[in-house]
């Protein structure tokens, strides 16, 4: 089990907050499902899982979850990948107190999307939008660079919201890798599906 990690980002209700270039920022307002604007610009999608293991939620995520204090949760990390190039790295907690009846699919998703799942089932309530700098010190952002060997990148740009089903929830974190800009516009590939 890991533990949190003191390092905190500033979430913000707004994207204007977090100063990113204006490429970034329109991804990082994507409405709706990212894993369905990825799969559009990319002639090839897959979600990548890292790992989905019983763990501590960082510390930045307590009180977002409903939480005192850091505690347990089921966590889930995959990078989901656009043509072979890694572009932005999922990372999901469940709080240990949610049941399987709350989240019926979350433990057997494997390597696909959980946006699928969330996207397209009427009970799941989203949340607000929240967005963060992940700078050096911040938990997410070794496990970033370890699992995409940036060893280049100084800051990411990474957004959170939080999703409600029955009663349960969980925190989904999607951080934004800088091969997100290199995308091909959407409409250059429909014709090669
Ligand atoms: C929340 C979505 O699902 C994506 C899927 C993830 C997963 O499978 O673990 C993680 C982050 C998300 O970007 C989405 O498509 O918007």
């Amino acid at each position: 089990m890991r533990a949190g990690s003191l390092r905190l980002a500033a979430w913000q209700p707004h994207a204007g907050a977090v100063r990113a270039p204006e490429k970034m920022r329109d991804w990082l307002t994507t409405e709706g499902s990212l894993t369905a604007r990825l799969v559009a610009h990319s002639a090839a999608f897959r979600v990548r899982r890292l790992h989905q293991d019983a763990a501590v939620c960082l510390a930045d995520e307590a009180r977002a979850i409903g939480l005192p204090r850091p505690g347990r949760v089921w966590e889930r990390e995959v990078l989901l990948v656009c043509d072979g190039r890694p572009v932005v790295f999922g990372h999901t907690v469940v709080p240990a107190s949610c049941t399987a009846a709350d989240w019926p699919l979350f433990s057997a998703l494997g390597e696909r999307s959980l946006g699928t799942t969330l996207f397209y089932d009427p009970l799941v309530r989203r949340g607000q939008l929240e967005y963060a700098r992940i700078r050096a010190g911040h938990p997410l952002f070794s496990r970033v660079r370890a699992a995409t060997g940036g060893a280049d990148d100084s800051l990411y740009y990474a957004r959170r919201c939080v999703y409600r089903r029955r009663q349960g929830l969980l925190l989904v974190t999607e951080v934004f890798l800088p091969e997100v800009l290199n995308l091909k516009p959407a409409d250059t590939l429909q014709n090669t599906k």
